[in-house]
Parts: structure tokens; C-alpha cells; sequence
């Protein structure tokens, strides 16, 4: 491990689950690294396998139908096929999560205060009177005023936004050096979401945290990523430095997302969410994965994968299509050429 190697890194990774009507490709070959102190934002709309996707980083799928597969390595360190123990300490100690859709996840019955000393204690060998007052250092690390007395209160005593915060002291009580937050404001009312991603982006700064952010809002991934990754269909379709990628965005899905964005004033993010995408039918299995929804498929968008190739010559930015690497014309095409060869591409 030297100190250019990754902190993180998934290559390949694919996460195949078993229904009833078949097998669902939800995660199918996402790769990306992420270096030690860098935020990377994974964004793409409702259903492309984000969750997925950081489920199967931190081994958590929860159901035996999915068929987990690919690469997760942890300062080199093998993940996907961790023992439970190694994998136990590495994701108590080393990962934090912050999941999507956790207002729930503290329990009515204890105190903030009971659940906190637990997460403390469960990760470092301290005395109760100690891991008291780290409790209420996080608190007020947190931004939650009064942090002594509101040991001692209930979840339900708390707004959703001090919750939130409850939640992610919780994640920090490790001492963690990778944070993956997905989706950490949805459920929380628009005027604190910001606050608690300013919150997440201080504390990362403060504690040399590193980042993998879920998020739908592009003013956040402009905000704080240093590198995106965009999801479609279970594809990482685009990554690269953030400024690359938001002005010169190189797979025509990033292209529609972003324009989706500005359509909406630029207000809620490339929000589809009452659009998912489906899985099943309207995705095609070879070839590329956007080419039924890409206004610039052509006949070869049909054969073979698209290689991740780069984009205007940036090395470190990729894109998953075919109009890029050594096609000299490929912006003259994206830019020009909405409807080329449009229809050849719809039966398979
Ligand atoms: N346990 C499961 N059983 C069946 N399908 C699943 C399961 N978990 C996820 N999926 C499917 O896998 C796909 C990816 O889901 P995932 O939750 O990762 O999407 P997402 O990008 O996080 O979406 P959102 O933005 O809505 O959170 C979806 O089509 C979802 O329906
Ligand atoms: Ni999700």
C-alpha cells in the first residue's frame, strides 16, 4: 500500500439478484476508486443500483438472493470475500454508513444518550463515564445545542434534522476513516438539507474523512465532489473529475441527466424518480445499456460493451460509449447529431 493507492477501490462489481420473473442485473459492472481525503459522488436516477452498489461495498445486502461479485478492496484489502469478523471490524471501525431512508433507525425505547455510549463502547474498550463524554463531544460536534441534556432524551423528542444528526454522530463514534452517506438528506425537509450536507462536508474536512456521497442534487455534487461516478441501469456509465465531468459531461445518459436538471431550474437536482427505469424489459442486454433512450445510438451500439474510454483526451475522465477515445468526431457527433441513425437499434 503506498500512498497513491486507493483508499477504496470496486472493480467490477456486480450484484445479480434472483426474482421470480429471472435474474435482475441491479449492480452490472461498476468500477471506481476512491483516493484517501476525496469526496466521490455517485449519482443517477431512482433505481440504477446506487444502494445497491454501497450495500455490496459494506457486504450489508441483506437478502440471500442477491449474488454479490467482483472486486472491493480496502487499502488492498480484499472485502468480498472478508470473513464476517474481519469484515465486522473493518466496516465498524474503518467504513461508516449512513443509509438511505434511516429515520427509523433509532430506537424509540432508548435514550439518544443509551445509543450513542452503545455505538462508543462497542467500538472502543472505554468506561462508561468516558464514553458519556465523548457522547456528548459528538453531539456538539454534530452542531446539537444543550448536548448534556439532550443525552438523555428519546428519538421522538427530536426533529427529523436532529435525528439526522444523532445518526451521524452515531457513524463517527468509530472514528472512521471512510464515510458512505447515501442519500443522507432525502427524507429530511429541503431547508436542512443543506445544512447537514455542510454539516457532513465540515466534519469530513475537520476529521480527514474520506467521502463516497449518494446524492440526486447537482448543486451538492458541484458543491463538494472532487470526482463523480454516474450510474445507469447498474452501469457506471461516466466518471472523472467533477469540473470535467459537469461541463464537459461525455455519455449522452450523463448529457440527458444534467440537461433534466437544468430543465428543473437547476431546484431539485436530475430528480426521475417517478421515472425508474426498468430492469427488466427495456433495458437491453448487449451492447450498450442506453443505446434505446440515446439519441445518437447508431448500429454499433449494439455489439460489444462500449469500453470506458477517455473523454477529450482526459484521461481520468471516462465515458462508456463509443463516440469517445480515439473517435476524433466524437463531439461534433454528440453535439450535432441528435438523430443519427435513430431506430436501428430497437430490436434485439
Ligand atoms: N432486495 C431486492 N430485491 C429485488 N430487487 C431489488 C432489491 N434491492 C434492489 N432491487 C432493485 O435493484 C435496482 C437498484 O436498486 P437501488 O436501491 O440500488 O437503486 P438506487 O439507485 O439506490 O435508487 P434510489 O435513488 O431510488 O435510492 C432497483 O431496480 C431495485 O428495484
Ligand atoms: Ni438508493
Amino acid at each position: 500500500m503506498t500512498d497513491t493507492d486507493p483508499l477504496l477501490s470496486v472493480d467490477d462489481l456486480h450484484a445479480h439478484i434472483a426474482t421470480a420473473d429471472g435474474t435482475v442485473r441491479a449492480v452490472d459492472g461498476v468500477s471506481f476508486d476512491v483516493q484517501r481525503g476525496e469526496t466521490v459522488c455517485l449519482v443517477g436516477e431512482s433505481g440504477s443500483g446506487k444502494t445497491l452498489t454501497c450495500d455490496s461495498i459494506t457486504g450489508l445486502v441483506s437478502s440471500s438472493q442477491v449474488d454479490v461479485s467482483g472486486s472491493v478492496t480496502f487499502e488492498g484489502e480484499e472485502l468480498l470475500s472478508a470473513g464476517e469478523r474481519r469484515l465486522r471490524s473493518i466496516r465498524g471501525n474503518r467504513i461508516a454508513y449512513l443509509f438511505q431512508n434511516a429515520q427509523n433507525a433509532l430506537d424509540p425505547v432508548y435514550t439518544v444518550g443509551d445509543q450513542l455510549v452503545e455505538a462508543i463502547t462497542f467500538h472502543r474498550d472505554v468506561s462508561d463515564g468516558t464514553a458519556r463524554e465523548r457522547a456528548i463531544d459528538l453531539l456538539q460536534t454534530v452542531g446539537l445545542s444543550r448536548p448534556a441534556e439532550r443525552l438523555d432524551a428519546y428519538p421522538h423528542e427530536f426533529s427529523d434534522g436532529m435525528r439526522q444528526r444523532v445518526l451521524i454522530a452515531i457513524a463517527l463514534a468509530a472514528e472512521p476513516d471512510l464515510l458512505i452517506a447515501d442519500e443522507p438528506t432525502s427524507a429530511l425537509d429541503v431547508t436542512i438539507q443543506s445544512r447537514i450536507i455542510d454539516l457532513i462536508d465540515d466534519l469530513r474536512r475537520e476529521r480527514d474523512l474520506t467521502l463516497l456521497l449518494v446524492t440526486h442534487d447537482l448543486r451538492v455534487v458541484a458543491s463538494l465532489a472532487d470526482r463523480v461516478v454516474v450510474m445507469y441501469a447498474g452501469n457506471a456509465v461516466e466518471r472523472g473529475p467533477v469540473e470535467a465531468v459537469l461541463e464537459q459531461p461525455g455519455h449522452p445518459y450523463t448529457q440527458s441527466l444534467f440537461r433534466s436538471f437544468v430543465g428543473q431550474g437547476g431546484t431539485n437536482g436530475p430528480d426521475r424518480r417517478t421515472e425508474t427505469v426498468g430492469r427488466d424489459g427495456s433495458i437491453p442486454k448487449e451492447g450498450c445499456c442506453f443505446r434505446r433512450e440515446c439519441p445518437h445510438a447508431v448500429k454499433a451500439c449494439r455489439g460489444d460493451e462500449p469500453p470506458f474510454e477517455p473523454v477529450a483526451g482526459v484521461e481520468d475522465h471516462r465515458a462508456a460509449c463509443i463516440y469517445h477515445g480515439d473517435r476524433k468526431d466524437a463531439r461534433t457527433v454528440l453535439d450535432t447529431a441528435p438523430q443519427l441513425d435513430r431506430g436501428v437499434t430497437d430490436d434485439d
